[in-house]
């Protein structure tokens, strides 16, 4: 196990990557639940075993084979956002994209990812990129992860100011966010009680703070009728495989179609996302002090990413990616495959504990995620914030994930802004910046989807 997984050289053990492997899981478990609202009978339409199916498996079985083959700590799921965006290209075609066309869909846009990977276009990148970039990227996961528990718990909301219409597009300026009501809502109450529990479990370094404060959090909340253990009786533990989407996927309408916009949409966040959430959660585990050896890791997390994209598209789901929730294990020590495997194991396992698994309230896990938020902060002091060349760049990147929800539009601006930034910097100084060749496609492509396509 030790010489597979190169625990010691990794400064970890088994008891660390197991407790890691668990945190990591109980922070992504939502999805099992949650993908359902969008691709299933509701949403896009896929039957909702067949939901479940796709996700506890594709989850499971891609998060095996990252921590195998490639031995880092990052587990996968159907990237929430993207799953968003399936249905609604769904539901907007008046029937004329069915759910097996999206699919295919997905399938190719998994490919064309494969064959960026090979052609180590996507590894390219990492290279490509300021460093100042790179640590405003790990920043801006930071802040998008917390923002997301910050959601999930309601321990904030938005106030719609003289929103009356509701059919308009609601403009910035009319949306604050508020705090969350903590003198009558239980929910956020116990958001705030898991925070601080797990802060000062951090504070006196406590080891599996996060772990002790999610299952802890989950307890408390019984009592203050947050935690809802009533899916526990009566359930049914054995998973209904009648109606899967396994194999259901539909090349042929997908290409008959002309999906193009659809699949480049899906490539493009899904190559942004990927690429954004590896550098930042394998710089925030270390993994990137020796340049040489954690560049070559992510090209193989790459690879593995993008096959996980078209395996899930054959099981049933949008586009499986690597999760930013995986920070929550690193956090907890977790460093090496083994941390996945353990996710992966839990979430095949959730064919069969599905109810247990959604015992576990957002109240809990939140807690767990802005903490992460905290952590991975820490990045912002490798950037150059003295030559406004870098720090503007690195700013829209930081502000826009959170802001906007979405990696892809961070990293999308803080690569357009630098190219601006350093062509009409070399166009009058003497000092000319370097700028990589693929910092200039990137940003025609960017550019090219927000005039063509829009945000999605
Ligand atoms: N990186 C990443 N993490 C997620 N966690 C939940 N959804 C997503 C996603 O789409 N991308």
């Amino acid at each position: 196990m030790d010489r597979f997984f190169k625990l010691k050289e990794n400064g970890t053990s088994v008891r660390t990557e197991i407790i890691a492997g668990i945190t990591t899981f109980m922070t992504m478990a939502y999805i099992l639940f949650v993908n359902n609202l969008f691709l299933g009978p509701d949403g896009a339409g896929i039957p909702a075993d067949g939901v479940f199916f796709a996700t506890c498996v594709g989850a499971g079985l891609i998060t095996i084979i990252m921590g195998l083959f490639v031995n880092i700590p990052i587990a996968l799921a159907p990237g929430m956002g993207l799953n968003a965006y399936f249905m609604t290209v769904v539901l907007s075609s008046d029937g004329r994209i069915t759910w097996q066309a999206a699919l295919g869909a997905v399938f190719i846009s998994g490919i064309i990812f494969l064959i960026l990977t090979v052609t180590k276009i996507r590894q390219l990148l990492i290279v490509a990129l300021p460093q100042s970039l790179k640590a405003a990227i790990t920043v801006g996961i930071g802040l998008f992860v917390a923002s997301i528990g910050l959601k999930l718990s309601n321990l904030i909301g938005v106030n719609l100011s003289g929103v009356t219409d509701p059919t308009q597009t609601i403009g910035g300026s009319s949306i604050n966010f508020t705090f969350g009501d903590m003198v009558h809502s239980h929910e956020v109450q116990l958001t705030l009680i898991g925070l601080i529990l797990i802060a000062v479990l951090m504070a006196l370094r406590v080891k599996g703070a996060l772990l002790i404060g999610i299952v802890a959090t989950t307890l408390i909340g019984i009592p203050m009728g947050v935690t809802n253990t009533g899916g526990l009786s009566g359930a049914t533990w054995f998973p209904n495989l009648n109606d899967l989407a396994v194999g259901k996927f539909d090349l042929g309408a997908a290409f008959k179609l002309g999906l193009f916009e659809i699949v480049f949409v899906f490539t493009f966040v899904e190559l942004f996302d990927t690429f954004g959430t590896l550098v930042g959660t394998a710089t925030r585990a270390g993994l990137m002090k020796d340049k040489e050896k954690g560049e070559k890791m992510i090209g193989k997390a790459m690879l593995v990413d993008a096959v996980g994209v078209s395996a899930g598209a054959v099981l049933g789901t949008s586009t499986v990616t690597s999760y930013v929730e995986s920070t929550a294990g690193v956090a907890e020590g977790g460093r090496t495959g083994l941390t996945a495997i353990t996710t992966g194991v839990l979430f095949l396992l959730s064919l069969f504990i599905a109810p247990l698994a959604g015992v576990v309230p957002s109240a809990a896990t939140a807690p767990a995620l802005i903490i992460v938020g905290v952590l991975m902060m820490g990045q912002v002091k490798s950037i150059e914030w003295d030559d406004f060349l870098y720090a503007f760049p690195a700013f829209v990147t930081i502000i826009l994930m959170p802001f906007t929800g979405s990696i892809a539009n961070g990293i999308s601006a803080g690569i357009l802004s630098y190219v601006i930034l350093a062509l009409c910097s070399n166009l009058v100084s003497k000092n000319k910046v370097k700028i990589h060749w693929l910092m200039w496609v990137l940003a025609v492509i960017v550019l090219a989807r927000y005039i063509f396509i829009g945000s999605e």
